[in-house]
């Protein structure tokens, strides 16, 4: 912004410099009123994409194609008030080169910024109906809570579709909470909720059961299948390195996950129990269990 900034007021010196001021009965004000009011709408198009995006390649292609198109703008808008001799080549370089370089480099950060949402999208959509349902969040994961899972739990177990759920526990969170302090512990628990997320297909729902137990529901899953998505959840929260924020020290964590196949005729209650026995064996034996 700085740069395109330091060109345009670059330019107007150098018009002042080599150019003629135009007589006020010259000037077309109809142009004017359109050149300058355009470049001072692509200065505000850029200004707030620089409020509302955070920094990185998209963003520099979008700031930097509009960058190049408001200089194009400009340079046609001092013309209405300089006669710059024909001779000056980076005049007609301005009005002319600098707009379809602008537009093409727009486009580009365009269709970036295209694929960036669409994957943004599908991280949004596993949350959507949490956000219409604003009571059930927890406010450290922005996750459902207990009281959404049982809700939920209620819905599928009314229809006959199989399902499994599973309870994952980070291993030794209490000492990792003594040790490094509360708002590490926070920390951890956020980012292992991002990484299980990734972890999930659309269908799937997962909540904050409690403190560091997370609760997943994964509908037309059961047996092996399932029992394989844990072993992939369990190894990527293994591999996850979890930089501490203070010395940047890495901390790998381990989870142990039970899971139990909903049977329906069951209600919530004893679902949750037989996934909590099954997290209790799980934790014995370091690992994933499925109960019978
Ligand atoms: N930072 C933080 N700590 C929490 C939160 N909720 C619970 N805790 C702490 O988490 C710890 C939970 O300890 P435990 O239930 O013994 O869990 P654990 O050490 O993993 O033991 P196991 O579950 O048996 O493996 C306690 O020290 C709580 O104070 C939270 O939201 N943030």
């Amino acid at each position: 912004m700085l740069l395109i900034f330091s060109l345009a007021l670059g330019s107007v010196i150098a018009s002042i410099l080599v150019g003629d001021a135009k007589h006020w009965r010259e000037i077309d004000w109809l142009d004017v009123l359109g050149e300058g009011g355009s470049a001072i709408a692509v200065a505000i198009w850029m200004l707030l994409i620089l409020g509302s995006r955070p920094a990185g390649r998209v963003t520099d292609l979008l700031m930097l194609g509009l960058g190049f198109i408001f200089l194009a703008m400009w340079q046609d808008n001092l013309d209405e008030f300089i006669r710059i001799p024909a001779e000056q080549w980076w005049d007609a370089w301005l009005e002319s080169v600098a707009m379809p370089v602008g537009i093409a480099l727009l486009t580009y950060g365009l269709f970036h910024w295209h694929s960036e949402q669409l994957s943004i999208n599908r991280q949004l959509a596993k949350r959507e109906r949490l956000f219409r349902e604003h009571r059930f969040i927890d406010g450290l994961t922005q996750l459902g809570r207990a009281d959404y899972l049982k809700e939920q739990l209620q819905q599928h177990l009314n229809s006959t579709r199989p399902m499994t759920l599973m309870m994952v526990d980070i291993n030794e969170f209490g000492s990792f909470t003594r040790r490094f302090g509360h708002r590490e512990g926070d920390r951890l628990v956020r980012e292992i909720a991002e990484l299980l997320l990734l972890n999930l297909r659309q269908s799937d729902l997962i909540c904050r059961y409690a403190g560091d137990r997370f609760a997943l529901l994964l509908p037309d899953t059961q047996g092996d299948a399932a029992l394989q998505l844990a072993q992939e959840i369990e190894l990527s929260v293994q591999h996850f390195a979890f930089k501490h924020s203070q010395n940047g020290e890495t901390l790998y964590q381990r989870i142990s996950i039970g899971l139990t196949e909903c049977r329906s005729g069951d209600q919530p209650a004893q679902s949750i129990e037989r996934v909590n026995q099954a997290l209790l064996t799980a934790q014995r034996q370091h690992g994933c269990f499925l109960a019978a």
